[in-house]
């Protein structure tokens, strides 16, 4: 992860080749990160974007969810649910910019940014039914609470990615930027929320999220324990290995 300070600002670039995807030590590394801009009194907003061309993030690591170590399965779900709330909770003003693919926690990462801006050519979506998997009820507030039930309804039963300009028509992202662009353009909307008194905004979000986030925190365990038994059945790893299998053969094909 490349952080660094532009006045009042964090930038975080993601930086894992291939494809930014998030495992357990990433996804800590992330939450870290994030935390400590949080409480840094200096720091107003954080940008969130990518270092890799093409790809902003690949979402979370399937390797991690295939043939698991059971303890290292818990701890990898308790970080994931961490980084939604650090990012949904945020007090500081948060954007996206989505300079590649986002699938599945791709898109969740920047879902649960304030504003999202996004370069021309990729696709976005939560892709988990493609999978084999189910997204969790909290993926499934988040993208409802941008795009509208019956939207995010439809998208999340087909594992729809959706183009950029179709992502732009749902209200799935805000603004199409060209990629020489879009640090540029995040530090412009940035500034637009800095207009706002930072209590006013900051409770204006509080009360928008809040009820969502006290859902989570109030099945935390019960969401832990639904996910590793539901990863651990002998149906959903066959359809992850398949599911792996298809990413190599389109690489090779
Ligand atoms: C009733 C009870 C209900 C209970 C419900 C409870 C809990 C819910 C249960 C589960 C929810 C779990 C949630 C999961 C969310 C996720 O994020 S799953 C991840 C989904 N991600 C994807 O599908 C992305 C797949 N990747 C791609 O589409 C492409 O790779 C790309 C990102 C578009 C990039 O394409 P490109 O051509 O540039 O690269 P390659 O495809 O050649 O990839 C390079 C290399 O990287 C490997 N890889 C790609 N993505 C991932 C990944 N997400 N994790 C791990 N590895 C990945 C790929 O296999 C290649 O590897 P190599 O061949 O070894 O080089």
């Amino acid at each position: 992860m490349l952080t660094f300070k532009e006045s009042c600002i964090g930038v975080m670039k993601l930086s894992k080749p291939p494809v930014n995807s998030l495992n357990l030590e990433y996804l800590t590394e992330f939450n870290i990160a994030i935390e400590k801009l949080e409480n840094d009194k200096s720091c107003r907003g954080v940008i969130i974007t990518s270092a890799l061309p093409k790809i902003f993030s690949a979402g979370l690591d399937i390797l991690e969810m295939y043939q698991p170590n059971t303890d290292r399965l818990r701890q990898f779900w308790t970080q994931v649910q961490q980084l939604w709330i650090n990012l949904y909770g945020s007090q500081v003003a948060t954007v996206a910019a989505i300079n590649g693919h986002a699938p599945a926690g791709g898109c969740l990462v920047s879902l649960s940014c304030d504003y999202r801006i996004m370069a021309p050519n990729y696709t976005i979506g939560l892709n988990e039914t493609q999978l084999g998997i189910v997204a969790p009820f909290w993926f499934s507030d988040t993208i409802t609470n941008t795009i509208g039930f019956r939207k995010a309804e439809r998208a999340l039963q087909l594992g729809y990615m959706f183009t950029t300009d179709e992502a732009k028509a749902c209200g799935l992202i805000d603004k199409i930027v060209p990629p020489d662009q879009i640090m540029a353009v995040a530090h412009e909307e940035m500034k637009k929320m800095f207009a706002v008194p930072d209590f006013a905004r900051q409770i204006t979000k509080n009360q928008c999220r809040k009820q969502f986030i006290d859902k989570l925190h109030a099945k935390r365990d019960a969401d832990t324990d639904n996910f590793v038994n539901f990863i651990t059945k002998d149906s959903i790893q066959k359809a992850m290995g398949k599911y792996l299998e298809s990413l190599k053969k389109r690489k090779s094909g």
